[in-house]
């Protein structure tokens, strides 16, 4: 393999990986991926090799993040070789706090700071650290790489980023971020070979997945976020809350005693599609149920998304293109079908064949808003800033790959 990348992209229940290849033109060819799944009660490895077919599918004996890096690296070592053959390892990690602005080479400083973050991203966080311990343990020498969801959010205009809580604390951080960054970022450099005078315009990006948030983009650039100090924020999620009033926190504490730890699992883990549907997290299951608190959880999901897509086309006066892209995003078109015909007051017109197919354009040719779906790639976005800093690296260059 010519500089070969590896990219661990850690979340809250899987652990998928990619290993990239360099070409001669420095572009970035996706060799062998996949992941460890249901990671916490029937973890099971899949990889695919680059043309998607399945080469190996197993159970993994041990539970938790350090059972699926093993169980990579059991696996690396019998087909690939070994992690300390990569040139670089590159980590998605979802939030980087005020400190970082861009990815950055994984020393223990850095390493301490993501780590200090774990309370604001408790689903994410605390599995990189446990990723990057793991890789340290195995190829110390082989540069790794953060790259923070949260670093594309840094330019929004100061006012998008405030929350109206007095100066000190906003002083102190606590003000939003915004996240999936790495998916907005990649949509981005997508979207002017697919849509090339949108790309230059107002673009609201819908990143629906297990996390859902929607990011208003004008040429490019964050200009306002759904999600904000964490990614609990926003839209309603698999399992999340989404945007909640804060006297609801307050009450759940004092009239109802719960601790602030069992805040956090219900506003994290036991809300969302789960809580209002009782059934699942997952699109598809709801989808596929007849149960009316099925059709409840999603007609929640839709209605926020259209609550959203007014607020961030108010933020950037006005929207040249809507685009969908993550799991339920770029899969299932009854949610956009839906999200696009309530959103016919903006000038959405959908077109339903091209919707069923899922894309790439699903409006109308007369539609004063075109609507896209692109398929996003964290993955590749994570490679590609991998193999810039490992570049600076080399070139002698500080630690900060800007
Ligand atoms: N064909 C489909 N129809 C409807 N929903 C789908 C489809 N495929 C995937 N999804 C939904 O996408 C969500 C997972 O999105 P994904 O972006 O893969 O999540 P993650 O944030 O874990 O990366 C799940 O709710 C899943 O049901
Ligand atoms: C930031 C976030 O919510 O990520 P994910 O969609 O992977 O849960
Ligand atoms: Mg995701």
């Amino acid at each position: 393999m010519r500089e070969p990348i590896l990219v661990l992209n850690a979340g809250s229940s899987s652990l998928k990986f990619a290993v990239f290849e360099t070409a001669p033109d420095r572009s970035l060819n996706l060799g062998v991926h996949g992941a460890v799944s249901e990671i916490d009660s029937r973890p099971r490895l899949r990889v695919m090799d680059a043309d998607d077919a399945v080469i190996a599918d197993r159970p993994v004996g041990a539970l938790g993040h350090e059972g699926a890096v093993a169980a990579i690296h059991e696996w690396f070592a019998g087909h690939v070789g070994r992690e300390a053959d990569f040139s670089g390892i590159g980590h998605r990690v979802v939030h980087g706090g005020t400190a970082y602005a861009a990815p950055v080479r994984i020393d223990e400083t850095v390493l301490c700071a993501i780590e200090a973050l774990i309370p604001l991203a408790p689903l994410h966080q605390p599995h990189h650290v446990a990723a990057i311990r793991a890789v340290t343990a195995v190829a110390p020498l082989v540069p790794q790489v953060a790259c923070f969801d949260t670093a594309f959010h840094q330019g929004q205009p100061a006012v998008a980023q405030s929350f109206a809580l007095p100066r000190a604390l906003t002083a102190k951080g606590i003000r939003r971020f915004g996240f999936h960054g790495l998916s907005y970022e990649y949509i981005s450099q997508a979207l002017p070979e697919v849509a090339p005078a949108a790309a230059r315009g107002r673009v609201v990006v819908a990143h629906l997945g297990n996390g859902a948030s929607m990011c208003a983009i004008e040429n490019g650039l964050s200009r306002a976020s759904t999600m904000g100090f964490t990614a609990v924020d926003g839209l309603p999620m698999g399992t999340r809350t989404g945007a909640l009033d804060p006297g609801v926190l307050l009450y759940l504490m004092q009239q109802e005693g719960m601790s602030a730890a069992a805040v956090q699992t219900l506003i994290y883990e036991q809300s969302g599609l789960l809580g209002v549907s009782g059934l699942s997290s997952d699109m598809r299951t709801l989808l596929a149920s007849d149960l009316p608190a099925a059709r409840e959880a999603i007609d929640l999901f839709v209605y926020r998304i259209g609550r959203e897509l007014g607020s961030l086309a108010a933020a950037l006066g006005g929207l040249d293109a809507l685009v969908f892209t993550g799991g339920i995003g770029e899969n299932a078109a009854p949610i956009r079908a839906r999200v696009c015909r309530d959103a016919r007051w903006l000038g959405v017109r959908l077109d339903e064949a091209t919707n069923a197919r899922n894309g790439p354009c699903i409006s109308e040719p007369g539609s004063a808003v075109p609507v896209w779906v692109v398929p996003t790639n964290e993955n590749l976005m994570i490679a590609r800033h991998t193999q810039r800093v490992v570049e600076r690296l080399r070139s002698g260059h500080p630690r900060e790959a800007r």
